[in-house]
């Protein structure tokens, strides 16, 4: 459980993007209890789109520890530096340490155009790296290649490792200020990723492993990546099914905080269900653990 004292930062984001232009401020309330969902599993299993929508509906953060994978996977192919090379290895740790990544969700975007104004827009997560917003680019094809050698660097999940923590416990840094990303409002964080249960937050109030078949999964994937393209033809299945099953062996079988159902996670199989039902059931969840636990949410 995470006590923080009480500090209250204001912080104007328009300083990051024109898109975040309202001033957010900032607070750390010393006797809250922040409960804590950790959310693992692999690619395309429907994490990060069901923590977006519980972390709207129960006022918890988001955090998107893969976001900062890939911002480091950015950061250094921007550089010409080479995940798998090990010359270039300790330059990616130092630049993992040195970047300042931001994610900043946006839990109530306003309607898409030409969508019914009945169906609600799923929150947004927008990732800044050095002040640039990098949300679009960091889900390139290049960055998702090339992100195991990054993720399998043990010095780059060290410093990522602390600084997911960090945030977790409502501090992050970001150009030399110390930042509290939680809001005022927030009872919670929640977050997703590989090693969330196992390593960042072993001590999480309620872990989640979410997992469906690989070919239900890379259906997924390509239904986004075809909805994302301006040709969609481009985009081929069976190359995103191997992509997908290739990134899943290297994230189950890398030496250091591979992905694991923590003993403790509960185990949620999502061929079955929509979005909005693995959100309901994980939010039902989260209250039935809040209620054992006397937390208050
Ligand atoms: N249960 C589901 N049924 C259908 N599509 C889903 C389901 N869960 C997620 N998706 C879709 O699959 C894609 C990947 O989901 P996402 O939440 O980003 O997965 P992850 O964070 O595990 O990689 C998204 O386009 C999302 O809308
Ligand atoms: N906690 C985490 C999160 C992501 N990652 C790595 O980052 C990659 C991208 O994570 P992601 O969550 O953005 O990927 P998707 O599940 O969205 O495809 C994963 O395949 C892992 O290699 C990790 O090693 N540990």
């Amino acid at each position: 459980m995470t006590f923080i004292k009480s500090v209250q930062l204001t912080f104007i984001a328009s300083s990051l993007s024109k898109q975040c232009k309202n001033i957010i401020k900032f607070n750390k309330n010393p006797s809250k209890n922040l409960f804590q969902l950790a959310i693992d599993g692999p690619a395309a299993s429907g994490k990060s789109s069901t923590a977006r929508i519980a972390a709207q509906r129960l006022k918890f953060e988001y955090i998107d520890s893969g976001a900062m994978y890939r911002a480091v996977t950015l950061a250094a192919l921007r550089q010409n530096l080479s995940p798998l090379s090990l010359d270039d290895a300790s330059k990616i740790s130092q630049l993992a340490a040195t970047s300042h990544i931001f994610i900043h969700t946006i839990f109530n975007p306003p309607p898409i155009a030409h969508t019914s104004s009945s169906k609600p827009s799923l929150p947004q997560t927008l990732v800044y790296l050095n002040g640039d917003d990098v949300t679009h680019d960091i889900r390139s094809p290049e960055i998702t290649k090339n992100i195991s050698g990054i993720a399998s660097n043990p010095d780059v999940r060290r410093v990522l490792v602390e600084k997911q923590r960090a945030f977790a416990n409502g501090i992050y840094d970001y150009e030399g200020d110390k930042l509290n990303t939680i809001r005022k409002s927030s009872k919670g964080v929640v977050m997703d990723g590989r090693d969330v249960g196992t390593v960042v937050l072993p001590n999480a109030d309620l872990k989640i492993f979410v997992t469906a078949p690989a070919r239900i999964r890379a259906i997924r994937r390509f239904k986004e990546l075809q909805q994302s393209s301006t040709n969609k033809s481009l985009i081929d299945f069976n190359k995103v099914l191997e992509d997908l099953e290739k990134r899943d062996k290297n994230d189950y079988e890398r030496k250091i905080s591979p992905l694991k159902k923590a003993d403790d996670a509960i185990l949620l199989d999502t061929r079955d269900m929509s979005v909005m039902e693995q959100a309901d059931k994980i939010i039902e969840l989260v209250l039935e653990r809040a209620k054992e636990k006397n937390i208050d949410l």
